[in-house]
Parts: structure tokens; C-alpha cells; sequence
């Protein structure tokens, strides 16, 4: 959701009037009806935002910085209202697919070519090895 967000990676937004933004430690100028583009993946790979980001690691997310920054589902009045039954259903397949399977690959998730139709995907087909779990195996 971080390296790969699933959705996007293009939010955009309109300004409802004029206004001043601070960009690149510059104030800008904002016409109302001014259209933006923000790039979702381009700050979720930010160093400024996520120190080492190639690095996957869930306690990330104990740093309030990180918490903010990461934005898989837009933020604000306009984010994805379908976002926290989004966040359970995969809580739940995963749940269920990791506790039951291991699934290898030779791939690196932060090279990996992925482009996005309406959901991301890899560009090309591929390979994981994936073994039914027994009992007494490591998590
Ligand atoms: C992994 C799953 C999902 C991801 C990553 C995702 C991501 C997003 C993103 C990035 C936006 C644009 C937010 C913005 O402009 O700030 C969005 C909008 C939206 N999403 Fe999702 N979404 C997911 C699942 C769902 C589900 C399950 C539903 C419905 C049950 C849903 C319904 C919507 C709707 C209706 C909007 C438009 C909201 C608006 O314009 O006010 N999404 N989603």
C-alpha cells in the first residue's frame, strides 16, 4: 500500500478559491480553480518522509510523521469512504492466505515494474513458489 499503492497514484484536487501554499519552503500563488495532481507513490517514497523507503517495516507506523505521510486512500473530505471496510477485507484474506500458505519470490518489491489500469499490477506475469504451511513452521 506504501510502495505499491493499489489504487491511483494520481489524487487530484481543484482549489474552491485563491490561496497560498508553501512549497519547497516558497509561498505560492493558488488562482481558485486551479487543478493539482499529487502523486500518492512519489512521497510515499520520499526519504524527507520515509527514511530508507525501499525498507518495508511495519513499525513505520509508530512514527507520527510516517502515520501522516502514508496515504493509500487520499486524506480529507474527498478520501475513499470505502477505506476501513477496504482495510478489514484485506486484514481477513491475509489472515487467512499467510496463515495457511508461504509465498515466495525472487522479486524486490521496490523495483518491481507495476503500472496501474484502475488497480495497480506487475507488468509482467510473476513467479511465486507458494507451499502449504504444516504445523511448527516458522511465521
Ligand atoms: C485497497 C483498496 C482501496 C484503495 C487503495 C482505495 C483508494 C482510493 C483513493 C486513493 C481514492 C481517491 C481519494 C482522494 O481523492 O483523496 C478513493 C476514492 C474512493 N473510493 Fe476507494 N480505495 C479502495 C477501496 C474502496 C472500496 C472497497 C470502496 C467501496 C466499498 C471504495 C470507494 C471509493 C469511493 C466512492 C471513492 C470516491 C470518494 C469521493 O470522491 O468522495 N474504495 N479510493
Amino acid at each position: 500500500m506504501r510502495l505499491k499503492p493499489a489504487v491511483g497514484p494520481m489524487i487530484l484536487r481543484t482549489a474552491v478559491k485563491e490561496d497560498e501554499i508553501l512549497m519547497n519552503g516558497q509561498i505560492l500563488r493558488v488562482d481558485a480553480g486551479t487543478h493539482f495532481i499529487l502523486n500518492i507513490r512519489d512521497f510515499h517514497v520520499d526519504e524527507e518522509y520515509f527514511p530508507s523507503p525501499a525498507d518495508v517495516s511495519l513499525e513505520r507506523y509508530n512514527d507520527p510523521k510516517q502515520k501522516q505521510y502514508f496515504q493509500p486512500f487520499g486524506s480529507g473530505p474527498k478520501s475513499c469512504v470505502g477505506q476501513h471496510f477496504a482495510m478489514l477485507e484485506m486484514k481477513a484474506i491475509l489472515f487467512q492466505v499467510l496463515q495457511n500458505l508461504d509465498f515466495r519470490t525472487k522479486s524486490d518489491l521496490f523495483t518491481l515494474e507495476t503500472r496501474w489500469d484502475i488497480a495497480n499490477h506487475p507488468v509482467k506475469p510473476d513467479r511465486f513458489q507458494v507451499r502449504r504451511r504444516t504445523e511448527g513452521d516458522p511465521s
